[in-house]
């Protein structure tokens, strides 16, 4: 799914009304008509109190569209302009005198923290405050507004997005933000949805279908996706009838030293069990029985040396090369690795100390091959392109860095993104679960593998990613988060491919025919 800059939103608002030949105010109503039936469709007439503060701008318009439906078909409603400012949008003005001729209970006007309404936990808050215009920081006042609802414990729905938040900036105070329970979203969902510093402003998101122009949505191009299964399955490559092991490439992972050989067991059980052809694991002395007794399906080389990488050296030709799981910084392993990379030629996936060792010696960059993966997590890649002060600062960092060296970065963590050439792609898959030792290697070894058969490695990187995610997320259906080892990521592998061709459950299919 494309996620839209402010901009692009913008513009698909108006493009929309050109083309449907219909006004901003209609579009208006179909977003607040939109709410209001994902509201009545849950609450059923319900007679909770419902507040619902609504802006000046044209988030406060959807708030007062809905506040009018709600009003309309006999909910409890009680409606709040906040007025922050008294540049009014039109459709906000439209909708005011709409709601003003349909209630006699005319919506109360907030001025000042003086006279905030009492809430208690059981009633519902609609945040209609802000939403993608929201341009510098909010006023005091308001801010206490945003605090009164945290207090209140009441179920909050934001519209659009959690006023206060902005869409392409840090939060600078955390209490100017409204906390959300629920988002509904239009157009697509916001890049801050998914951000370490953000995502936390709302529980859960759901975007609202409200008709934008398709070719519009079709063929514009964003900087950001999300991906979820119906990204990754176009890029499949389905297997053929007669096709045979050596079709599936051959893996090579070098890692492991004495204590970590688990690492790279991990990693080439991981990428077997994705679908290469072969693999074998380049390892010290040390691991040879080790590996052998516990992954027999894996080939070993050993090193000349008993307890690290040494000397990277062997007679195969491997399709794809893994470097770094359990490899330790060495000074002989850095400066094998320095050879190896003079010469190398196979697409690499750096992982791990590999990635210590090219923060340590940043010369080693320029020698990694066009499109090379490297899958730091958050402290691994404060090494690689330094400290940043906020989220958006490490992607505009992580996306020069990952300009400058042609490279693929796969940035760790819950919403794990990856980069390449300036565009974001953001997983939905995993859970904190994966919060677990071995759970990186497994995923070098997923990625590894996908490369392997023939995935280009930015697809590679992007497919591995969600697999590795997905597979955790079957995993923890049976373990819970705090039993789940990488090898039960692996184990689940072949699930999450299996997932990827399951037909909807029925009430999900029910669902997708009555949004469409
Ligand atoms: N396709 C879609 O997505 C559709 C979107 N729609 C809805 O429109 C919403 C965007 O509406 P919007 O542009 O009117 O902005 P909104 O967030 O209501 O803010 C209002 C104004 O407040 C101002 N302002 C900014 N910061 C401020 C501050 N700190 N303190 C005080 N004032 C501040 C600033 O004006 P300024 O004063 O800078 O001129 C700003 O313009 C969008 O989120 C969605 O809900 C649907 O209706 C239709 C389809
Ligand atoms: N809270 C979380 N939610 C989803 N995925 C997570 C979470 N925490 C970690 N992960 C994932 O788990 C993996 C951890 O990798 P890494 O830190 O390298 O672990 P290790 O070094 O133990 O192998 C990454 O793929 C990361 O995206
Ligand atoms: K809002």
């Amino acid at each position: 799914m494309k996620i839209f800059s402010k901009a692009q939103i913008y513009e698909g608002d108006r493009l929309t009304a050109e083309r449907q030949n219909i006004s901003s105010t209609d579009l208006m109503e179909r977003a607040g008509t939109q709410i209001f039936n994902w509201m009545h469709a849950r609450m059923q007439g319900a007679q909770v109190p419902i507040h619902i503060f609504c802006g000046i701008g044209n988030n406060g318009g959807d708030g007062l569209v809905l506040a009018r439906h709600l009003v309309l078909d006999g909910y409890n409603v009680k409606t709040y302009i906040i007025n922050y400012s008294d540049k009014r949008s039109k459709d906000f003005l439209i909708n005011y005198d709409r709601i003003k001729n349909t209630t006699k209970d005319w919506p109360v006007l907030l001025s000042d923290a003086e006279e905030l309404p009492e809430i208690h936990p059981n009633d519902i808050i609609v945040d209609a405050v802000f939403g993608i215009g929201l341009n510098r920081p909010v006023v005091n006042w308001v801010k206490t507004l945003f605090m009164h609802f945290k207090a209140s414990k009441a179920f909050t729905l934001s519209i659009d997005i959690p006023s206060g938040l902005f869409v392409d900036k840090p939060v600078e105070d955390e209490d100017a933000v409204v906390y959300a329970g629920f988002t509904l979203s239009f157009a697509s969902p916001k890049l801050v949805f998914f951000l370490p510093e953000t995502a936390k402003y709302t529980v859960q998101w759901e975007i609202l279908d409200i008709g934008l122009d398709q070719e519009y949505t079709f063929t514009t191009q964003t900087e950001t996706e999300l991906i979820s299964k119906y990204e990754v399955l176009p890029n499949y490559r389905p297997r053929d009838k007669f096709s045979h092991k050596g079709q599936f490439g051959h893996s090579l992972i070098i890692g492991g030293s004495y204590g970590k050989i688990g690492a790279v067991t991990l990693a080439s059980k991981a990428a077997l069990s994705t679908g290469a052809g072969l693999v074998t694991a380049f390892i010290p002395k040390c691991g040879y029985q080790i590996l052998q007794t516990a992954f027999p399906e894996a080939m070993v080389i050993t090193d000349d040396s008993e307890t690290t990488i040494t000397n990277i050296n062997f007679d195969i030709e491997p399709t794809v090369i893994a470097f770094g799981v359990g490899i330790g910084k060495h000074v002989e392993t850095v400066k094998t690795f320095e050879a190896f990379l003079k010469t190398n030629k196979a697409p690499l996936v750096i992982d791990a100390d590999g990635l210590n060792i090219l923060a340590e010696n940043k010369g080693l960059l320029k020698l990694l091959p066009p499109e090379c993966v490297l899958t730091p997590h958050p402290k691994e890649l404060e090494r690689l392109i330094g400290a940043w002060a906020n989220d958006f600062e490490k992607l505009d960092k992580a996306k020069a860095f990952a300009e400058k060296y042609k490279i693929v970065l796969v940035i760790k963590g819950a919403n794990t993104i990856t980069i390449f050439n300036n565009k974001q792609f953001v997983n939905t898959t995993g859970n904190p679960g994966l919060a677990t030792a071995g759970s990186g290697d497994v995923l070098t070894g997923i990625i590894t593998g996908l490369i392997s058969q023939g995935y280009h490695t930015l697809s590679a990187a992007i497919f591995g990613v969600y697999l590795h995610g997905k597979a955790a997320d079957i995993a923890v259906e049976d373990s819970g988060y705090e039993s789940l080892l990488a090898t039960h990521v692996i184990e689940n592998i072949g699930k999450a491919i299996v997932d990827l061709f399951a037909q909807p459950e029925q009430h999900e299919a029910a669902q997708q025919s009555q949004e469409n």
